[in-house]
């Protein structure tokens, strides 16, 4: 693989720093370079510094090298998406204007839309046509400049299809480009034919389900929809404590549509990230801040749920380190811009660019442990790279709704422009 070297970045935005989740003032450090330069061997940042370093310890590797002149250019990490439900079947178009007509999203869930409809055409995709389908969605977040995605199942609903999901994101996680973390998400809703018997639905799940992955290395973690009228603060918390014995990091959607104790729970179970937060209550917020749960906030589905976005500011005030993702899913945020997601997070938010950039790469890196790897350009981190076809890190956030990407290198492979 022929090595390639960066140069003459306007801003080269590497976020060096602390190699863990960044909180209050440290969301705003971004360790900017100006003319800066990368040189990338072997799938991993080789060296980094400005131009004119680089210059004086390689320059005579010069004719050995891929040169890419970036002038004029904003150079990043790659961004990382730390929540999507990205390997799903079929489509919700129709879902969407109910929506616009007056049904909330879940009186269509409880009338058998919703996460029941993908579950039920998930169900019906075979494996291959469930990686056909999401490789081209990981194509897109691949084209919007994210290099690092997680995925969760939890459109399955009983052990066959919840594995088939997981191990389709195990093909595309060894065949695409993008890294693809997985999460068990059984807990995502119960099932229609357990209506009426939850409880025997959370048994099948923590007695049948949980080992069979857990024994497969299928997943990292394990996610839950604590919700009113989905599971209870006690059912959630024994789905996640079950899976804590078998290895599986708990993660928990959270307060999203009403207060119910979500991110108080996160707290307990020493979760690494709640995701949501809508309605999360102050005390919840103090108490994630206190135990270091990472808040994973959504500002995409707000918007397209027309909801008041989650309190990112205040989040950020109180001391919680705070990722933001696209939560990409066929129901409520079917985007894959995390571009567009950085901008809301600046203008429903109130986050500022820095810490729109911040909660996108380092923080996202940390919300799915991967922050050894990738989230910030350092030397042997792996070489995934943005250049940007814009000058400055503002300009990227405030010029918004559009993909500024210009080229993507993925392990030091340049995979788009
Ligand atoms: N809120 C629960 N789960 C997903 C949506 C899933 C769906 O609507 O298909 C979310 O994170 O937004
Ligand atoms: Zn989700």
């Amino acid at each position: 693989m022929t090595p390639v070297w960066i140069k003459n970045a306007a801003q080269l935005v590497t976020l060096a720093g602390e190699n863990g989740p960044r909180r209050k003032e440290g969301m705003s450090e971004l360790s900017i370079i100006e003319d800066g330069s990368v040189l990338m061997e072997n799938g991993e940042i080789l060296a980094i510094g400005s131009t004119s370093q680089l210059e004086a310890l390689y320059g005579e590797r010069s004719h050995e090298v891929d040169v890419i002149d970036a002038s004029g250019r904003l150079v990043t990490p790659g961004l990382v998406d730390p929540h999507t439900h990205v390997a799903y079947g079929g489509s919700r178009e129709r879902e969407f204007e109910m929506r616009l007509e007056g049904s909330t999203y879940m009186e269509i869930m409880n009338a058998g839309g919703g996460i029941h409809a993908t579950t039920r055409m998930t169900r019906e995709a075979t494996e291959d046509e469930l990686v056909a389908q999401t490789t081209r969605r990981l194509d897109s977040f691949l084209a919007h400049g994210v290099t690092t995605v997680e995925g969760k199942s939890g459109y399955g609903l009983d052990l066959e299809t919840e594995l088939k999901q997981l191990r389709a994101m195990k093909r595309l996680n060894e065949s695409h480009p993008i890294d693809l973390v997985p999460t068990f998400m059984g807990g995502h809703a119960v099932p229609q034919e357990y209506k009426g018997r939850e409880e025997q639905y959370i048994d099948l799940l923590v007695n049948d389900m949980l080992p069979k992955v857990a024994e497969e290395g299928l997943a990292v973690f394990n996610d839950v929809f604590c919700e009113v009228g989905v599971f209870t603060p006690e059912q959630s918390e024994r789905i996640l404590e079950a899976g804590k014995k078998l290895g599986l990091i708990p993660k928990i959607h959270a307060d999203e549509i009403e207060s119910y104790g979500g991110a108080e729970l996160a707290a307990k179970v020493g979760a690494i990230s709640a995701e949501h937060l809508l309605k999360a209550s102050d005390e919840g917020m103090r108490l994630m801040a206190e135990a270091g749960v990472i808040a994973c906030l959504l500002p995409a589905t707000a918007l397209y749920l027309r909801e008041d976005a989650a309190k990112g500011r205040a989040m950020i005030d109180a001391g919680v380190a705070v990722a933001i993702s696209t939560d990409c899913n066929p129901g409520s945020s079917p985007t894959t811009s995390m571009p567009l997601v950085m901008n809301l997070a600046c203008i429903s938010m109130r986050l500022t660019p820095a810490e729109a950039l911040v909660a996108a790469t380092m923080n996202a890196a940390c919300a799915i442990g991967m922050e050894a790897k990738v989230g910030s350009l350092e030397v042997g981190k792996q070489a995934d790279v943005v250049m940007w076809k814009v000058s400055n890190y503002q300009e990227l956030q405030y010029l918004f709704g559009v993909n500024h990407v210009g080229s993507v290198w993925k392990k030091g492979v340049q995979v788009v422009g």
